[in-house]
Parts: structure tokens; C-alpha cells; sequence
């Protein structure tokens, strides 16, 4: 076993591939499916596509530009102010973290007219952070699954109502697991059962086969995730299989997906790190990764399920992964056990990443990874987006009260700095 508490760096990694080899892997790595395999169309916000033509156009770009990162960036090289206006403004001028007006406009302007403009700090900095990142929110599911006392099913369904009322539009409900291995999720039947009809959001549950698949289909699930380790030691503690064993379970399940047209998400656990065998190679999360992609789910979700990862790992780790798998169907999910993950989800936005999980008032843990502690909380996320002038679409006042009913329930104090230092905030200023 490896020592935790020790931060992994670039020097306890297996060697990284160069940057020529990346590209080389680039340039094919987006090729149209022959097998078709692929649920026939990819999830990107807001419309649908042919996944073989989203790939043959993403092939394109890749193989056009050096670095696949650079890509939905937006150029804030005219900020050049930026400093002098946040320190000259003060405290005062942040709502929620949040720039003011003119800035934010000028931090969400296009990169069409990068060529007019000097490259400036700032640029140099903040340019390759996308404008808009979308937040899966996994509180319900990976935020409560280790909780020792029995949540209320009623309770669950309330935070669900309560989180998709903050804007969210992805919420992870609940999983169809063995109610033996996660006992505190048995109630995913009447979970579901109590969120049909809400709208406006998407619900994905997690189903480790093909059996945990026709429960949620059955229970009504519109979407669901497949959950695979870059750790062979994690797969047979988590989900009693070989990787390559729970890769057959995968492509039963992203078949029978298919025909039903259930978008799969798949997730790739222990990205930077496992309990047991300590770093795992890049090589490794990026073999997951793509076959994950290659059976059809839509989005690969990087998970650093104990949370030991720094930016100095993440980034070799995205790099593997990104030369194999379209950046824009990456997703990151930290815990922040070491309090590293606002830093690993601020460089992999820098790399193109566009989607963050996060889980409300920091909740979470695995019960199969030990060490491992919440997810970064969402309101953590936010504010920093927010201060960054990228678009979530969530309210953070609304999701502060959702960690606060929720942490209420579980009767702990809130896990995000930042619903806890906001709180004070409001509370010193409601006394004046
Ligand atoms: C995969 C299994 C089921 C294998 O568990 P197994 O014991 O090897 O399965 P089995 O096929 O031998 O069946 C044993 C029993 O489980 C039942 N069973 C079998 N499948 C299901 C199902 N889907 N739903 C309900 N029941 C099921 C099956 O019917 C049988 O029941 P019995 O005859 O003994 O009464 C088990 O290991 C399991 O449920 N594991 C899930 C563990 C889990 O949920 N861990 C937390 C996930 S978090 C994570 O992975 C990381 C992530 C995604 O959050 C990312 C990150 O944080 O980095």
C-alpha cells in the first residue's frame, strides 16, 4: 500500500508518453465507429448529433491544432484591468464571488478576435478556461452512499427536487447496486418512484450490470452510468470483478442501452490513485477510458475516488486520456481529501475539460475505497466559476440553502468553505 500522505507528483508516475506520441495517438483517436456500437447519437449541451460525425469533425480539429486543449476557449486578453479593478473595488464589489458587470463581459467575449489583441497576462492565464462548464451534481447518488445512518427516502427525494430547482440540469439520483454491498442506496426503487415527473433535469443512476440496468429501466430511469476502475485491485473491491470482466458487463449493458436509446455515462475510478496499488499509470486510465468511448457511453467521467491527485499529476493523466478520448466528452470528479480539488478542476478546465462533477455541501465517499473523503462541494465549484465569469446556469444562494437543508439532516456541519463562509457573511450582515 502506498503512503497517502505523500502528494503523488510527476516523478512517482511511470514514465508520461511525449508530446509527439499524443499526437500521433490524436489524430486517430476520434475515428467514426464501425461497429457502431455507440448509442447512435452523443449527449453535447443543448443538441444531438451522429456520433460518427461529431467524430470526423473532431478529428479534424485534432489533428489541426497542437494542442487538443486549446479548444471552446474564449479570449479575455482586453481585461487587461482585471486586477487593478478587483483590488481597487474591495470585498464589496463580489456578489457570490462574482466579478462585476463590465468584466464578466469582457471575460465571456469570444475568441474570434484573438488576432487583434497582444497577448496579455491574463490571456496567457485565462484563455483556455471554457465559457461554460456544466456541473454534474452527484450529491444524491456518490454524496450519500456512504453515510453510515439510513437517509431517509423522502429525504433523498426532497434534496433531488431541491437540487434540479438550482438550475442543475444533471442530478445523480440514486444506483441500482446490490442493496448488500450498498445498503444506505436499496431504496433506488422508491427514489426514482419519487422524482418521476420532474422536469427539466436529468436523473442518471448508476447500474454496475446487466441486472442493476432493467431495475432503473424498470423504475423508470432515463439515463444511467457504468462504472469501471483505472485500479485492478479497486475493480474486485468495488464491484467483485477484473476490469476487463466488468468491460464485458459494460458492453452488455451499452447494448442493451442502445436499443432502449439510453445515453450511458461511464465512469473511470481511481484516475490518479488507488488504495491499494498506489499511482496508476496514465496509460492505464486512458485504456479504461476508451473503452468506456468505444462501446457507446457519451461521457467519460475521470474519477480520483481518494482523492490524492495534484495538479502535477492530473495534468499527465488528462494528456493519456485526451489523446484517446475527445476532450468534450471528458468529464473530472474529485474528492477532495486533500484539499487539492478546486486546483485539479481549474488546471483541467485549462486543458478544454467543460464538465465537473461535484456533490452539494461536499458529501461523499466511496464505501469500497478507504481514505476516501466528499466529492468537492458544488457550491465550492460554482463560486469559483463564478469568479472566473464562466456560466453554470445554477444559483448559488439556492444551492446554499440546499447544503444547509441537507447538512441539517445528516446533522453535520456543511463540507463547502464556501456555504460556510457565506453563511457567516449573511449572518454578520443581517445584524447591522
Ligand atoms: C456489482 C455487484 C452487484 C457484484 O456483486 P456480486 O456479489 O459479485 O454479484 P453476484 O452477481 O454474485 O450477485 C450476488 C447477489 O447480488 C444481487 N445483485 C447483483 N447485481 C445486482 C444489482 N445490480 N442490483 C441488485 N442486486 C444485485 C444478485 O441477485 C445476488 O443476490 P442474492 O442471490 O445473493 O440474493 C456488487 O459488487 C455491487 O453492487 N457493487 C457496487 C458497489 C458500489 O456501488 N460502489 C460504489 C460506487 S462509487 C464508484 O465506483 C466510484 C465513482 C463512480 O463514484 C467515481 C469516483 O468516485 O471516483
Amino acid at each position: 500500500m502506498s503512503s497517502l500522505e505523500e502528494p503523488l507528483g510527476l516523478d512517482k508516475l511511470p514514465s508520461m508518453s511525449t508530446i509527439d506520441r499524443i499526437q500521433r495517438f490524436s489524430s486517430g483517436a476520434c475515428r467514426p465507429r464501425e461497429d457502431n456500437l455507440g448509442m447512435g447519437y452523443c449527449f453535447i449541451e443543448g443538441r444531438s448529433c451522429s456520433t460518427s460525425n461529431s467524430c470526423n469533425e473532431d478529428n479534424e480539429e485534432y489533428t489541426a491544432e497542437t494542442y487538443p486543449w486549446k479548444r471552446h476557449t474564449r479570449d479575455i486578453a482586453q481585461c487587461r484591468s482585471f486586477s487593478q479593478k478587483t483590488t481597487t473595488k474591495g470585498r464589496n464589489s463580489m456578489k457570490f464571488g462574482m466579478i462585476d458587470d463590465s468584466l464578466s463581459d469582457c471575460l465571456s467575449s469570444p475568441r474570434g478576435n484573438s488576432k487583434d489583441v497582444p497577448h496579455s497576462t491574463h490571456n496567457k492565464f485565462l484563455s483556455s478556461i471554457p465559457s461554460y462548464v456544466k456541473i454534474v451534481e452527484v450529491g444524491p447518488r456518490d454524496g450519500l452512499q456512504n453515510e453510515k445512518n439510513t437517509v431517509p427516502t423522502a429525504v433523498k427525494i426532497e434534496l433531488i427536487h431541491r437540487l434540479a430547482s438550482c438550475g442543475l440540469s444533471v442530478v445523480e439520483a440514486t444506483s441500482f447496486v446490490s442493496p448488500k454491498w450498498v445498503p444506505q442506496l436499496a431504496d433506488a426503487k422508491d427514489v426514482m418512484q419519487g422524482v418521476r415527473g420532474l422536469e427539466g433535469v436529468r436523473l442518471p443512476v448508476l447500474t454496475p450490470n446487466l441486472k442493476g440496468f432493467d431495475a432503473a429501466i424498470a423504475a423508470g430511469a432515463r439515463e444511467v452510468a457504468v462504472f469501471a476502475s483505472a485500479s485492478e485491485s479497486f475493480s474486485k473491491s468495488n464491484i467483485n470483478c477484473s476490469i476487463e470482466e466488468s468491460l464485458v458487463r459494460y458492453r452488455a449493458v451499452t447494448r442493451a442501452a442502445k436499443e432502449l436509446l439510453i445515453p450511458v455515462r461511464g465512469y473511470v475510478s481511481c484516475v490518479l490513485g488507488c488504495p491499494v496499488e498506489g499511482p496508476i499509470p496514465p496509460s492505464k486510465v486512458a485504456y479504461v477510458a476508451k473503452e468506456l468511448y468505444d462501446m457507446g457511453c457519451f461521457e467519460i467521467s475521470l474519477g480520483d475516488t481518494i482523492g490524492v491527485g495534484t495538479p502535477g499529476t492530473v495534468v499527465p493523466m488528462l494528456l493519456a486520456v485526451m489523446a484517446v478520448v475527445p476532450t468534450e466528452k471528458l468529464a473530472v470528479h474529485f474528492h477532495d481529501t486533500y484539499g487539492q480539488s478546486l486546483s485539479n478542476i481549474l488546471v483541467s478546465l485549462q486543458m478544454g475539460i467543460s464538465t465537473v462533477d461535484s456533490s452539494i455541501a461536499g458529501l461523499g465517499g466511496c464505501p469500497y475505497a478507504k481514505g476516501a473523503s466528499g466529492n468537492v462541494a458544488t457550491e465550492d465549484v460554482v463560486y469559483m466559476l463564478n469568479g472566473l465569469g464562466v456560466k453554470t446556469n445554477t444559483d448559488l444562494g439556492k444551492l446554499m440553502s440546499v447544503g444547509d437543508f441537507i447538512s441539517k439532516q445528516l446533522g453535520r456541519p456543511s463540507g463547502s468553505k464556501t456555504a460556510i463562509a457565506l453563511s457567516q457573511v449573511t449572518a454578520e450582515a443581517s445584524k447591522i
